[in-house]
């Protein structure tokens, strides 16, 4: 460039409209106008070697705006192929104004303000190319050029058509450059320069054609050659590139180019963002077109489910259910996880059925909570439930304090008593009360905590725990939710379910119930929890702690009447779809049930015996109405007949008349019988034999059963409740052993051991059969039976019937059949008191039994009973093993007697 180059000092000027060629810059020009193609002819064409010079001299009108090409554009058409551009000169162009310090060219004058810059470059034609126009037959060029170096302008002249100039060279030579180069300043100028030319290439990079070559004239070129090259490159603003003509000075040009560069660098980044994100959002709809294809053929092979819809409803769905931040993080992840995955591919499945539980469980939606009504509560409890007074205060005033306290993190209630006795709709009628919804999880036989917290996902089959499931069953976070026998739980080797029940029922931990399989906290603070034991015996210590225990004794008889007549009856009639028209069950009749039937503490089986009488009287009452529909179907045809064949259109007042008559005289006889059977059917004693059975419990079962010596009545506490057992002792020949059978615990082996002992002990003072006094101690073997095998025993109460059961046997005496007892024993001959002494009175009750024998230390239990019981019984308290025993056979034993109550 400028280092090799003589200017002449005048040279023939080619205008470029609001164009700029810098040195170093290469285009192309298309010259059409008369004054360009004079110009071209004159000074290029005839030139045999075409190493013409000429110079280009930037104009611009007013109007001029700036109308860059894309950075990246136009630094690419340079790099790799050059650029044209019109030397465009429109007519009104030719003969512009100059700037003010120069003559303007003569000649051509329009009304455009035409500014020539007072700077130019020359230029050197690198190709040059004819073309003739059609038709008009007129000559124009391409001219190829390539910027060499600054020139200023001194005078503009006329010639012929064109312009010349007369000029300065404005660059500086090579050896002046180089010697500027050396400048402190320059070099850090020049550093910077090349570090934003780095940044510009490397960022052009994968576009780029050339871009090693690119990279080593940037190595190897001097500063000021690249500063041109550079902004050359660009498609800059007119005034941008303007400046960069006017740089003669190196620093100026070096901070021009570095400042035109970075502007050009940035505007290139915040393209490639845009760029990116329009990429980002076809290859998006790219991916919406590929689902439609995947659409399609799935509806041509007839497989319509369409996972991805599925999903996508399944996001909205988790997005409605409002969970904590933390959880809809996590639920994003995994549905994240979800979406990757094919339908077929292992885990799929189970991802899935994880969201659709996240997205299934109320984690905002709760039941609105009425103001608790304490009169409508107490209603619905009296009329609900009847007796049960004392329980039904506790809820009331249970309903009272939350009606205070909403929040109040009352004792979870726990119902224990035997089966039947209604635990389970009480704990509902306090969800109706508070206007809840309610949910019983049944935890019988639960022995795995993960039954309760659920398996961790990483189990095949893993599902939630029960707790979990039942929230998401009942749909609210705040329902009543019932832990049914809730002592039925046990621990085991797969850890224990009351540990988890603990954090379920604490309230300082509740608030962030961990399920494993869920493995995000849910909030169960909110659940009203009510639970149901049949015993409190075996429930761990520290979950009895949180519970506040209600006891609902068994029923007596005659409560039992009331409840059949005022609860269960109706309930019974109205699920078997018929009325009190359909069938009545008399008083004495339920009490002939309850008596002969049942021997339940609660009131189950009751109800079970009920609802067999119900379904017979159900078959009957439908018997019947097909027997009247047969009957007035039968006639209608008849009626037909008669009404000449007309068809039953033809039924009129006449014809009414006729199937009257006709139908008795046909069909007398159902016509009678369904008249009859219009009646209420009445349940009798056959009627009861007939559905019911033969009677399973006459009364004479303890006579019959005590009429040989060796068996004795007593009274045990099982699971439902109290009841009337046989102990039965029998002896022969042997070592002396004891041997007993029945389903018995550890205790009541003990217990026998302990009765023999003292039976052996006080053999002689007990006058027992003396002839085998001695066999007894030396060569009998003893055998104790519990009847009811199957059912397990244990305990300490059987103390003092297994005592009197040997006695009766070795002193070949029966007991009384109208006696039954209780008591643990000691060897000592003491009697000690025993639990459940009510539930075993009631037993005793049931069965038929006028007396009954307990530990003197129970006296207190019997305030419990209800009085209608005592006054029918007799009540015998017993200090020691020898009360019992008088008391317990005919005709007394001589032994002090007890005493009497
Ligand atoms: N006092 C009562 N008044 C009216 N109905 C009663 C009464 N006690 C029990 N029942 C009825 O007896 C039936 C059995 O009661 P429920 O199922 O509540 O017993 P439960 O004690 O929960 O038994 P389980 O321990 O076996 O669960 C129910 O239909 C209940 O309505």
């Amino acid at each position: 460039m400028a280092e090799h180059f003589e200017l002449p000092s005048t040279i023939a000027i080619l205008p470029s409209r609001n164009k700029v060629l810098l040195p170093g810059g290469v285009v192309g020009v298309r010259c059409t106008s008369a004054a360009s193609v004079q110009l071209v002819e004159q000074e290029l064409w005839q030139k045999e070697d075409l190493k013409g010079l000429i110079g280009v001299v930037p104009m611009h009108d007013s109007q001029a705006s700036d109308r860059p090409l894309s950075p990246r554009a136009s630094m690419l058409q340079f790099l790799q192929e050059g650029k044209n551009f019109d030397c465009g000169e429109r007519k009104s162009s030719v003969g512009a104004p100059p700037p003010s310090d120069l003559q303007p060219p003569v000649g051509r004058q329009t009304n455009e303000t035409i500014h020539w810059h007072p700077r130019g470059v020359a230029a050197r034609v690198l190709a040059l190319q004819q073309h003739m126009e059609k038709p008009t037959s007129r000559v124009t060029y391409t001219v190829v050029l390539e910027g060499r170096c600054r020139f200023g302008v001194q005078e503009f002249n006329v010639h012929d058509l064109y312009n010349t100039a007369r000029v300065t060279q404005l660059d500086s030579t090579k050896a002046e450059m180089e010697q500027a180069e050396k400048d402190p300043e320059v070099q850090v100028l020049a550093r910077q320069f090349k570090s934003v030319a780095g940044d510009l290439i490397s960022l052009l990079e994968p576009k780029l054609k050339a871009v090693e070559r690119t990279k080593a004239l940037l190595e190897t070129a001097s500063a000021h050659k690249l500063a041109d090259i550079f902004v050359a490159s660009f498609e800059g603003s007119f005034d941008q590139r303007l400046a960069m003509l006017d740089a003669v000075d190196l620093r100026q040009r070096l901070l021009k180019a570095t400042e035109i560069i970075t502007c050009h660098l940035q505007t290139l980044r915040v393209a490639e963002k845009i760029s990116m994100k329009v990429e980002g959002h076809l290859s998006k709809s790219q991916k919406d077109v590929l689902r439609q294809q995947i659409r399609a053929i799935k509806d041509e092979l007839g497989d319509n489910d369409d996972d991805e819809d599925d999903i996508v409803a399944l996001e909205r769905k988790m997005q409605s259910v409002g969970m904590p931040a933390n959880v809809w993080k996590h639920a994003q992840r995994e549905l994240r996880r979800l979406r990757k995955m094919q339908p077929q591919q292992p885990g799929y499945g189970s991802s899935r059925t994880y969201l659709e539980l996240l997205a299934e469980l109320p984690w905002q939606i709760s039941s609105e909570e009425q103001e608790i009504d304490l009169v409508a509560a107490k209603d619905r409890l009296d009329s609900d439930h009847y007796g049960l007074s004392k329980v039904k205060k506790r809820i009331i005033e249970y309903l009272a304090v939350r009606k205070l306290k909403p929040d109040a993190r009352g004792p979870v209630l726990c119902f224990v008593g035997p089966p039947g006795v209604g635990k389970t709709s009480l704990a509902s009628s306090i969800a109706g009360a508070l206007g809840r919804r309610f949910i019983r999880l049944s935890l019988g036989g639960v022995k795995d905590e993960a039954d309760i917290r659920g398996h961790r996902r990483t189990y095949i089959g893993s599902m939630p725990g029960r707790l979990i499931e039942g929230i998401k069953r009942v749909g609210v976070n705040n329902p009543v939710m019932l832990l049914d026998e809730i002592d039925k739980t046990g621990a085991d080797v797969r850890g224990d379910p009351a540990s988890a029940l603990l954090e379920v029922l604490d309230p300082e931990q509740n608030k962030t119930f961990n399920d494993h399989y869920l493995n995000v906290p849910f909030d169960v603070s909110k659940v009203v929890f009510v639970a149901t034991a049949n015993r409190v015996q075996t429930m761990p210590a520290p979950l009895l702690d949180r519970m506040e225990v209600i006891e609902l004794p068994g029923y007596t008889p005659e409560e039992k009447l009331h409840i059949a007549m005022r609860h269960l009856i109706p309930r019974v009639l109205e699920q078997h779809g018929i009325t009190n028209k359909h069938l009545k069950i008399p008083e004495p009749m339920v009490e002939l049930t309850i008596q002969r039937y049942t021997r339940e503490a609660g009131v189950r089986n009751l109800e079970r015996h009920l609802a067999a009488l119900a379904r017979a009287a159900a078959v009957k009452v439908a018997e019947r109405e097909q027997s009247m529909r047969r009957v007035t179907g039968d006639m209608i045809p008849e009626v037909s007949l008669m009404d000449h064949g007309e068809g039953r259109g033809g039924l009129g007042d006449a014809g009414g008349v006729e199937m009257e008559v006709e139908a008795v005289g046909i069909h007398g006889r159902e016509v009678a019988s369904a008249m009859t059977d219009l009646e209420p059917l009445l349940v009798d004693e056959a009627m009861l034999e007939v559905v019911l059975g033969p009677p399973r419990f006459d009364g004479k079962e303890a006579a019959e059963r005590v009429a040989t010596p060796g068996v004795a009545v007593g009274l045990v506490w099982t699971v439902v409740g109290g009841e009337v057992q046989f102990v039965e002792a029998t002896a022969m020949l042997g070592k002396g052993d004891i041997h007993l059978t029945g389903q018995l615990g550890d205790v009541i082996k003990e217990s026998a051991q302990i009765a023999l002992t003292w039976v052996r002990a006080r053999a002689a003072e007990l006058k027992l059969a003396v002839a085998e006094a001695g066999s007894l101690l030396k060569d009998r073997d003893i055998h104790i039976h519990f009847p009811a095998g199957a059912v397990p025993k244990d305990g300490p109460s059987a103390g003092v019937t297994l005592v009197t059961a040997l006695v009766s046997l070795f002193g070949k005496r029966c007991v009384r059949a109208d006696t039954a007892m209780t008591g643990e024993m000691t060897l000592r001959g003491l009697v000690l008191p025993v639990g459940g002494v009510k539930d075993k009175i009631l037993a005793a009750h049931r069965c038929g039994i006028q007396r009954v024998i307990l530990p003197e230390r129970n006296r207190k239990d019997l305030q419990e009973v209800p009085a209608a019981i005592l006054a029918n019984m007799e009540i015998l308290l017993a200090k020691r093993m020898e009360d019992v025993l008088h008391q317990a056979f005919e005709g007394g034993c001589p032994w002090k007697p007890a005493s009497r109550l």
